[in-house]
């Protein structure tokens, strides 16, 4: 069984007889398990147990700790750890605990109970404790130095060991004031070794922890920062030309799909189909951000330019800015000038990522352009989720460190081509949320309060500003289904498609299809007319099932327009006028003959996705249908499948995939990630067949 090494000695001075490295490692094996010392840590370790003060430089992850922790072992008294976190204090002093060490550590976050025991314990004759971990606002208090001074004179304190000491030097990254009083230990504990400990020390902060801790002909120990066991790469302008010349072939020829870069890679490179460009670090500017992401989309395909946004990032950015303009310039004056320029270039991109509206918008007018109200079309995170972007926003305020977070906020953008930047602000969640709109039970007021109230409320609105616009949409809401909600008085049918809903649908669909003109250049039919038959036509057939399917079909006939491509999209209007020709509909689309057997046209949505569509030929009964359709152009449109088609065609496809348990499980006629009019391959053979 593990226990405390045999104290020896009467006072910690005195104990000060040399441990042969043997002996050292054998304490290393008996309570970490481990066969050897690594680096430095032997060095550092026969340095305090001679009574000499310490300075060790070791990497993150180097194994500091041990020099003191091995000290503590074979040394007899205390050894005190000044630690600037209390988390990092716990978590040694739990792991420590379960080796069998008696440690522990004081701070406000414990029970006072506990923190007496802790006095009981060090004001006793022969304190069981080994290890003591503080933070420097305690050894800075007059209590609890008077405590320390008792220990001293009794001869029970050993060592005190400053870890992170950079935090002491005010050219470090982390100065932490409180440090600077640890200066005083020196003096007050004159034959008491003091051990510094840092991952994080440039020469100039090195001097300044030696200094300020007034350490007396310190051992100066440096540990390699070489981690062999990892493996970097990133890709620079700096490799060899070689190497370099080798990435940028296999990228440009395709055979390697992502490449992790410098900003320094994109530059001149044209590679059409670059479809996604993720800033994980923030540009400079907003002249950087649209040309490093108008690097995607050079095809005119859909394409995303994902921006990774924290307040951390926006300090380390604004640190840097800062300091480099100070040593570029020579006088200070013109630094100040260049600092503050970068800056507000700068606080361009801040505004950007930390603001709730339109960032299409946004982009554009930085570059002094103007805006129409209605160029963004949703095409942004800020229009598209309006709600979304204020929760994720109030979140990045309420939570400042929360890029990681599984919830965190993250900016993406999605362009076009570089002339309709489409941004977005996007939560990795947000995927899922698509999906569930599109294949859950959703409700009218939710559309429409997400489509009419919220998109109107700034993210820092008042909550009673909120509550009114939730209250009038929800007037809304219940005006368009012909009652009020006081007047309504009993529940409201759950299951009818109300008009607010109609109408969001409608602008939905108007929206695709603008989109879709957008990407396609030259869409062969009029937008509203589409948007109105299509809309009409989902409506018809779901109008007595009830919105769930509605607003389903609705959804997958928005995904149908806004994910086929140029070809596809073209193929098939060309496929249908002439078609259309042939069985002599354009010249007469109203004039359906009954009889004509409805051909079935097999698209490609997405790879491995088939969608059938069966074109349409039942003469529509509906003449304000007749005239839609006829002002659409002589264009079909995807049809809307009855919900009839989509129960027979969800009974077809269950038979296919008994054996797959999940199938059964989804809502009849909408899969997840289905187009509109489903279906898949087989399927599509099936009814050509
Ligand atoms: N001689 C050793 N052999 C094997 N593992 C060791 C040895 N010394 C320390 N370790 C282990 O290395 C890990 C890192 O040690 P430690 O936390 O002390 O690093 P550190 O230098 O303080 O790092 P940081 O700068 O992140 O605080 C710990 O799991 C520790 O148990
Ligand atoms: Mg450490």
């Amino acid at each position: 069984m593990k226990g405390v090494l045999p104290i020896k000695g009467a006072s910690a001075a005195s104990g000060r007889e040399k441990k042969a490295p043997k002996e050292l490692e054998n304490v290393l094996n008996q309570y970490f398990g481990y066969s050897g010392f690594r680096g430095k840590q032997l060095e550092a370790i026969e340095a305090v147990l001679s009574g000499r003060d310490c300075f060790c430089l070791m990497p993150t992850g180097g194994g500091k700790s041990m020099c003191y922790q091995i000290p503590a072992l074979v040394r007899t008294g205390i050894v005190l750890v000044i630690s600037p976190l209390i988390a990092l204090m716990e978590n040694q002093v739990a792991s420590l605990k379960n080796k069998g060490i008696p440690a522990e550590f004081l701070s406000s976050t414990q029970t006072s109970h506990t923190k007496q025991t802790i006095h009981e314990d060090l004001d006793s004759g022969k304190p069981s404790l080994k290890l003591l971990y503080v933070t420097p606002e305690l050894v800075a208090t007059p209590g609890f130095m008077a405590k320390l001074k008792k220990l001293y004179h009794r001869g029970l304190l050993s060592l005190v060991a400053i870890d992170e000491a950079h935090c002491i030097s005010t050219w470090g990254h982390d100065f932490r004031p409180s440090y600077r009083k640890l200066s005083s230990l020196r003096k007050q504990f004159a034959d008491i070794p003091l051990l510094a400990l840092t991952a994080t020390a440039v020469p100039k902060v090195q001097k300044d922890v030696i200094s300020s801790l007034c350490l007396q002909n310190p051992l100066i120990l440096r540990a390699s920062f070489n981690r062999p066991n990892i493996f970097y790469e990133a890709y620079h302008a700096g490799l060899n030309s070689k190497v370099r010349s080798s990435v940028l072939d296999d990228w440009l020829s395709s055979r390697t799909q992502v490449v992790v870069a410098t900003v320094a890679f994109g530059m001149g490179i044209d590679r059409q189909d670059v479809h996604i460009v993720c800033h994980f670090n923030l540009p400079k500017s907003m002249e950087s951000f649209y040309q490093e992401s108008g690097r995607a989309g050079r095809d005119q395909q859909p394409s995303r330019s994902v921006l990774y946004y924290g307040l951390d990032d926006r300090r380390r950015m604004e640190f840097i800015l800062r300091n480099t303009k100070t040593k570029k310039s020579q006088s200070s004056s013109s630094s100040n000038e260049l600092s503050e320029k970068a800056l507000a270039d700068f606080s361009q991109i801040v505004e950007y990522c930390e603001s709730s509206s339109c960032r299409r918008k946004k982009i554009i007018e930085s570059f002094g352009e103007k805006v129409q109200p209605t160029l963004c079309q949703r095409s942004c995170d800020a229009c598209k989720h309006p709600n979304l972007v204020s929760s994720h926003l109030e979140e990045l305020r309420r939570v400042p460190n929360c890029r990681f977070n599984k919830v965190s906020p993250v900016f993406q953008s999605s362009l076009v081509n570089p002339a309709h930047l489409d941004t977005e602000f996007w939560n990795r969640e947000d995927e899922a949320s698509i999906s569930a709109e599109d294949i859950s039970d959703s409700d009218d007021g939710n559309e429409v309060v997400s489509n009419i109230a919220i998109s109107k409320i700034p993210s820092n609105a008042a909550l009673d500003a909120k509550f009114k616009a939730l209250e009038r949409a929800e007037n809304a809401y219940y005006q368009g289904k012909g009652q009020t909600n006081q007047q309504g008085g009993g529940l409201v049918d759950k299951k009818s498609i109300s008009q607010a809903l109609r109408d969001a649908c409608w602008k939905r669909l108007l929206d695709a299809l603008g989109q879709a003109k957008l990407r396609l250049g030259n869409l062969p039919c009029d937008e509203a007319a589409s948007a109105t038959h299509l809309e009409t036509e989902c409506f018809k057939k779901y109008e007595k099932v009830g919105k769930t399917f509605y607003n389903s079909q609705i959804a997958a006939t928005v995904r149908w327009l806004s994910s086929a491509t140029s070809n596809q999209m073209h193929d098939r209007f060309h496929t249908l006028i002439d078609q259309a020709t042939d069985h002599s509909v354009s010249s007469s689309p109203d004039i359906v003959p009954e009889s004509s057997p409805a051909p079935t046209e097999v698209v490609c949505a997405r790879p491995g996705e088939t969608i059938v569509h069966e074109l349409e030929k039942t003469k529509h009964s509906d003449e304000s249908a007749k005239t839609i359709a006829a002002s659409a152009g002589n264009v079909e449109l995807p049809t809307i499948p009855s919900f009839r088609e989509c129960l027979s065609q969800k009974g077809k496809d269950c038979k296919k995939s008994s054996s797959d348990s999940n199938a059964g499980s989804q809502p009849f006629g909408f899969r997840r990630k289905s187009t509109g009019l489903v279906e898949k391959q087989e399927t599509s053979k099936k009814m050509k067949s």
